[in-house]
């Protein structure tokens, strides 16, 4: 059974009279990397920096490997975080200012951070001072920092913010290598979409401060798809999903369009050949997180 790295438990925030959470809880599990997405002033961040122990007046509770983390100090660096845009000392180098931090938590080595530079392929700039750095390069420094002492959870409030297109993999490849490597836990948040859904296990909406929608990313059999059918027999074929409550869309010429499951797809297609419906083509389309968000952000239900 998979450990619980972390727990929020009913976590409220409140700014004033202004509710920025309400009532949130969840559970990320070791080596799992969950994503956070929501609209502008959804409460990611403040979620996030609550979870990394850099907000500390809020209703509810968090729990890393299961302590609390409102009991007290702990010797061991818990998270590893990179919130809004990591802040080092201008005048140092990247490898300074990594030892800098690196001393604060004890015991990490020189082997280590040379490993964590060259895996985020930081080698050509970790020498220059990081006033020179760009954002993308200052990003994956501020991962390097949040990784360094092995903290059991990282939160990365846009970690792939500014980075080159070609960058961007070396970082997703590094999460994911990580997080089973070390059986950490990842929090992660992103406005791109398409980059959570690369590299997460589950995402979370998040919407006005609540968690509306959990989407299991890593069971495809049991999320819905498009298929489109090609027949020669589209009334037939209408009629048969119809009859088992499934809509259909008239896709075109001879196509229709049906949202079901993978599960649904292999229970329904042998029963649609013993009906004597030809299908002459079948195209399957994942619909992806983006279009789940702005439907689910709308208010319509996704089944
Ligand atoms: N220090 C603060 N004082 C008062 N209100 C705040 C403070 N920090 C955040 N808020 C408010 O809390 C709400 C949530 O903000 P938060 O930054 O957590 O959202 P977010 O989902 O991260 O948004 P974005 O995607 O724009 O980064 C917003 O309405 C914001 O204005």
């Amino acid at each position: 059974m998979q450990n619980k790295i972390l727990e929020v438990r009913n976590v409220s925030k409140k700014y004033g009279k202004k509710e920025v959470l309400r009532n949130v809880s969840f559970v990320i599990y070791s080596g799992e990397i969950v994503g956070l997405v929501g609209p502008n002033g959804a409460g990611k961040t403040t979620l996030m920096a609550i979870i990394a122990g850099l907000i500390r007046n809020y209703e509810g509770n968090i729990y890393i490997d299961g302590r609390n983390i409102k009991e007290g100090s702990v010797e061991k660096k818990q998270v590893g975080c990179v919130i809004e845009s990591p802040g080092f000392y201008p005048n140092l180098t990247g490898y300074e200012n990594l030892k800098f931090f690196s001393k604060i938590f004890g015991n990490v080595n020189d082997s280590e951070i040379n490993e964590v530079v060259k895996l985020l392929g930081l080698e050509k700039v970790i020498y220059q001072k990081t006033v020179k750095y760009s954002m993308g390069t200052k990003q994956r420094l501020g991962i390097a920092q949040a990784v360094l002492g092995d903290p059991r959870l990282l939160v990365l409030d846009e970690p792939t913010n500014g980075l080159d297109p070609n960058i961007t993999p070396v970082v997703r490849n590094f999460l994911k290598d990580i997080v089973r490597k070390k059986s950490i836990g990842i929090l992660i948040s992103s406005h791109v979409l398409s980059e959570i859904e690369a590299i997460c296990d589950r995402v979370l909406f998040i919407r006005n401060g609540e968690v509306i929608e959990e989407v299991n990313l890593n069971q495809e059999n049991k999320t819905s798809v498009s298929y489109i059918f090609e027949t020669n027999s589209v009334e037939d074929l209408v009629k048969f999903f119809e009859a088992r409550g499934i809509k259909a869309i008239i896709e075109g010429e001879g196509k229709i369009k049906v949202v079901i499951t993978s599960e649904m797809f292999e229970n329904l297609l042998p029963q649609i050949v013993q009906k004597g419906i030809i299908v002459k083509g079948i195209y399957k389309q994942k619909i992806s997180l983006e279009e789940r968000f702005i439907k689910k952000m709308e208010g319509k239900i996704i089944e």
